[in-house]
């Protein structure tokens, strides 16, 4: 579905189509779609797709595979930080050419959150700065790279850069972001009514399931809740 979505959002922003095709489409889209709108889970309720204990959300605007907006970007480990290959789209343009510089800071502000949780720490975003400094080309392999730069309490700082991967030395954007892991009254308050598909309780902490995280996936494997 995810696939068939993202390839749905790249034909609409590349047709060359007359109007007419374009209403026939979107009159088949619609139909697709209206029997999926008939039973669907509330906000509070997480799909049964997600496990939140391995990192998985099927629907993250960023690395979720079911979410057509999603490249979606997956993660490898680069020494102790973490590394995304991703070449970008129609879909994520801002300047003509070149990727919308509120695109770059979304894919970054999740590769450095996932360079906080492969260090075994997690957190909200509480602070993301970037640095533009050359435009990022479209349909140019990417490399987005992410490393932790310091831990105090709650609070990790992470930074990271997108190059391309054929001027890997060429910086287009760094970023820093400072991740901050909410207190147990904040996370009781954002998250206490969230439930599991299958109405189990989660509390939304990276790392309560640990034990189950598969080691072929090192990338995305969460740690445990930093101490106060
Ligand atoms: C089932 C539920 C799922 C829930 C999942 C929740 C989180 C998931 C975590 C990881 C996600 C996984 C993938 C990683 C990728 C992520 C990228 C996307 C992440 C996001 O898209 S996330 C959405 C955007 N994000 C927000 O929506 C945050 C809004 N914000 C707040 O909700 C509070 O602000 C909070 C909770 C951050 C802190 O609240 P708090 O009460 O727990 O902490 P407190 O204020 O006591 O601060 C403790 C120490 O951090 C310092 N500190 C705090 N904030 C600071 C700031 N802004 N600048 C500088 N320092 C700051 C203080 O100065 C103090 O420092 P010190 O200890 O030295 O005094």
């Amino acid at each position: 579905m995810g696939d068939a979505l993202r390839a749905a959002l790249t034909a609409a922003a590349t047709a060359v189509a007359s109007p007419a095709e374009l209403r026939k489409a979107a009159a088949a889209i619609r139909d697709a779609i209206e029997p999926l709108t008939e039973e669907v889970r509330s906000p509070a309720t997480l799909s049964p797709l997600d496990d939140m204990g391995r990192g998985i959300r099927m629907f993250n605007p960023v690395v979720g595979p079911g979410n057509g907006f999603a490249l979606p970007l997956r993660f490898e480990p680069d020494g102790d930080g973490v590394l995304a290959r991703a070449t970008l789209g129609p879909v994520h343009e801002g300047p003509p050419t070149f990727v919308h510089g509120g695109v770059s800071a979304l894919l970054m502000d999740q590769i450095l959150g996932q360079g906080a949780i492969v260090t075994g720490r997690w957190g909200m975003t509480a602070e993301l700065t970037l640095r533009y400094r050359r435009p990022v080309p479209l349909h140019t392999p990417l490399l987005l790279t992410s490393r932790m730069a310091g831990a105090a309490g709650r609070r990790t700082t992470v930074t990271g850069a997108i190059t391309t991967e054929a001027e890997p030395e060429v910086v287009l954007v760094e970023a820093m972001g400072l991740f901050v892991s909410p207190s147990e009254a904040k996370t009781a308050s954002y998250f206490g009514t969230v439930r599991t598909a299958s109405g189990g309780e989660t509390d939304g902490r990276l790392g309560h399931a640990r034990q189950d995280v598969d080691a072929a996936s090192p990338a995305l494997a969460p740690g445990p809740a930093p101490a106060e």
